[in-house]
């Protein structure tokens, strides 16, 4: 590492139990330096002597339990030290989940159970985190994502996301899940659960994850409730089987992140409780998080607190407000590095940095633009567009179409809303032709995506972007309401 020292280089010396926090502007980077110490971002740890890269309007915290000097290059738009924070609370939940996880191991390998006698029981943690916009769920996420991987002895747990508007390992309109093997980086806000081997550079190997994804479409759950509901329950199926095939990892757990929408906002409250319970049901939670709100925790200690452990968890003091300007700024980030990668520029006097574990330079994709025959490829849509939720239909009146009809869409037809929007590539149908059923296509989750980039009527011919150089010819894509721009 050479270094130029330079203004706008800064060492900041942490107290044990505080945090630098920092906010960035677009297009601005900052460099961090571990000096002495030990430190970690959302639960990740910083290696000593290396230059860890910010950008995209990062917004994060270098946390030391028990001190630290860093140095940081770069001009963040908000930068200071806070001595409040709910590490301790967090880290005390991880505590009480690795207890949970050591009593399912135990019961998995016949040894007594701890505190058995007690009733404890020797299920996994199976959290579910809630709470209202911009409350730090996802951070919460992390954290405990993190320290439950920092543990090693092959702590392997699941993280779900099923909020439509993260981007979570790949693209918004995305819910996921994947098992994290080692501590998810933060860097920016483009891939904030960590990258994805689906579209990251194939030099990538160290923390790359294969996610599970289903394409939604939408980033608000009010667009598609009932799609949504039955993607939850498809995801929740598939983590459960795999739990099922290798019951070593099932003991280390899992962690469900979700949308604000489920806890408050403008959606119908029917829907929310619709949404809670399809996560409920589907992976199986037996302990929700509520964080930091009076209302919701009340509601889901009456809706869940016979059957199974409601907590409410503090805020923290740190997490940002995002208002939907910025949010709509970050889903353009996100669908460019899914077709180009993520190039952050390091702050002047930084000569080599590493960007969430990766070496900055290694972050660059070429993707491929073809041309295609409108024969090649079939695409539809999930509902018909401009659709009301059914709670907006007047009393008694009923859907001539149904939320989650397949329509099919012709390229060649006069405003079918095709160009420069993001479509969702199906994996292939069941093999076996006795075993396919009317609504598969709802059931099938996504290999990549793509964007038609333009659109050729008179030849029946479109141009098609895509990170995957696989053929897509003979391929079922879905479109979405994500808009593709430059
Ligand atoms: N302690 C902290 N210091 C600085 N920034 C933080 C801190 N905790 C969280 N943030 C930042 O605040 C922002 C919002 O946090 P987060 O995404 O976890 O909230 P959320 O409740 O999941 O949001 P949403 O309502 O959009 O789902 C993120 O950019 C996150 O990185």
């Amino acid at each position: 590492m050479s270094d130029v020292p330079q203004a706008g280089t800064k060492e900041w010396v942490l107290e044990p139990e505080t945090e630098y926090r920092f906010e960035l502007d677009p297009g601005t980077s900052l460099a961090i330096k571990l000096l002495r110490g030990n430190a970690e971002i959302f639960g990740a740890e910083l290696a000593e002597g290396k230059t860890y890269l910010f950008g995209f309007e990062c917004k994060a915290a270098v946390f030391t339990w028990q001190g630290c000097t860093i140095k940081v290059t770069g001009q963040p738009s908000t930068e200071y030290v806070s001595e409040e924070t709910p590490m301790g609370a967090y880290a005390n939940l991880h505590m009480a989940f690795e207890q949970m996880r050591v009593r399912a191991l135990s019961a998995l390998h016949g040894s007594p159970v701890p505190d058995a006698d007690y009733g404890a029981s020797a299920e996994p943690p199976r959290v579910l985190v809630v709470g209202p916009e911009n409350s730090g769920k996802t951070t919460i996420c992390k954290i405990l994502t993190n320290y439950a991987v920092r543990v090693g002895q092959n702590r392997s747990p699941i993280l779900v996301n099923v909020d439509p508007s993260e981007g979570a390992w790949i693209i918004p309109g995305t819910v996921s899940a994947a098992v994290v093997t080692s501590p998810i980086a933060t860097a920016s806000p483009v891939n904030p659960l960590g990258s994805a081997a689906t579209t990251a550079p194939t030099v990538l190997a160290s923390n790359a994850l294969t996610p599970l994804v289903y394409w939604y479409g939408h980033s608000e759950i009010k667009k598609n409730p009932l799609l949504l509901d039955r993607l939850i329950r498809n995801l929740g199926e598939n983590v459960m089987e795999r739990h099922c095939n290798d019951p070593e990892e099932r003991t280390s757990g899992l962690i469900v992140d979700t949308p604000s929408s489920f806890a408050s906002g403008s959606g119908s409250a029917d829907n929310r409780q619709t949404l809670v319970k399809a996560c409920v049901d589907a992976f199986r939670i037996n302990v929700i998080l509520v964080v930091g709100h009076e209302k919701l925790n009340v509601e889901m200690q009456r809706s869940y607190g016979s059957r199974l452990t409601v907590v409410k968890i503090p805020k923290s003091g740190g997490v940002v407000d995002l208002d939907p300007s910025y949010q709509e700024r970050v889903h353009n980030y996100q669908l460019h590095a899914y077709m180009y990668g993520q190039k952050l520029d390091p702050p002047p006097g930084i000569t080599s940095a590493i960007v969430a574990s990766e070496a900055a330079a290694d972050l660059v994709l070429a993707p491929s633009s073809s041309v295609v025959k409108f024969e090649d490829i079939t695409i539809y849509r999930i509902g018909e567009e401009t659709m009301a939720p059914s709670s907006a239909l007047p009393i008694g009146a009923t859907r001539t179409l149904s939320e989650m009809q397949p329509i099919l869409l012709d390229p060649a037809a006069v405003g079918s809303g095709l160009l420069n929007r993001v479509l969702g590539i199906l994996s292939p149908f069941h093999p076996d032709e006795n075993e396919r059923y009317d609504e598969e296509i709802l059931d099938l989750s996504v290999t990549g995506f793509l964007v038609i980039t333009n659109l050729d009527v008179p030849n029946r011919k479109m141009t098609i972007l895509s990170p995957n150089q696989g053929s897509i010819i003979g391929k079922t894509v879905i479109i979405g309401s994500f808009e593709w721009r430059e």
